[in-house]
């Protein structure tokens, strides 16, 4: 079996001096589509915060795509988040240039140079979320669902191991978030490991899978029951 790609052991994960989550216990393995819920201020965002090195962990272990959390440098940072995809609520597009210039501008900052080759990765990851003809238009000339599936193309363009989504529906209506979360369907269906947070209980019941929940300080595997 392949090492997990995220294990916490006994981890505790505060915001500043406050405890949020303690003895955290998880493991996603390659291909996994997991949830995680959990009322609002119950932790969520503080657990995804410190899978991409927002918050610093103290306490504890924690490996994530080869990076051991625990001794992770500030210059360690670009580099861990280049192998992770992240995708916001509020989707966090450039809105001062197109959404080619915007996929252009990570593949820059990411070391790439070749102008055919960043093109042509640009056009992938586009076709992967179903927008190819929207390249040249403006963040503001998009409705929500679409922005929101330009930034998974953008978390997309460095071939992540591992993305990492925190309320990516939760700007969204609920058809739309149905969109949108049939894009991650088909991204995880092709080999992408994806953790969620959400507190939409909906798509938990359309797209049930493995799910874990913070609540009162602690994070659990939810055991789902099979339907009558
Ligand atoms: N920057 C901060 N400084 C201090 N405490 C914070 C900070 N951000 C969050 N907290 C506290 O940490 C706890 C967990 O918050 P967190 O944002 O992780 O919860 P959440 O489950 O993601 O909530 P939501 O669904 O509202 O985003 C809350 O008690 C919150 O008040």
């Amino acid at each position: 079996m392949s090492s997990p790609i995220l294990k916490l052991k006994d981890a505790s994960i505060y915001q500043g001096d406050n405890l949020v989550l303690s003895n955290v216990n998880v493991e996603v393995s390659k291909g996994d589509f997991v949830y995680l819920i959990g009322k609002t201020g119950t932790g969520k965002s503080s657990f995804m915060k410190t899978l991409y090195g927002d918050l610093p962990l103290n306490q504890g272990e924690g490996h994530i795509v080869d990076f051991d959390l625990k001794t992770l440098k500030e210059k360690d940072i670009p580099y861990l988040r280049r192998k992770l995809g992240v995708v916001f609520q509020d989707f966090k597009l450039l809105i001062d240039r197109t959404i080619n210039d915007n996929l252009l501008f990570v593949l820059k900052a990411t070391g790439w140079k070749d102008k055919t080759k960043m093109t042509s990765r640009i056009e992938e990851v586009l076709n992967k979320v179903g927008m190819t003809s929207k390249g040249f238009k403006y963040p503001h000339e998009l409705s929500g669902g679409e922005q929101q599936r330009i930034a998974i193309a953008r978390a997309l363009l460095n071939n992540p191991e591992l993305i990492l989504a925190d309320e990516p529906t939760g700007n969204l209506d609920p058809q739309t978030s149905i969109e949108v979360m049939e894009v991650l369907q088909e991204i995880n269906k092709n080999g992408n490991t994806i953790l969620m947070a959400t507190h939409d209980y909906a798509l938990l019941l359309k797209y049930p899978s493995k799910t874990l929940k913070c609540d009162n300080n602690a994070v659990y595997e939810v055991v789902q029951r099979k339907s009558q």
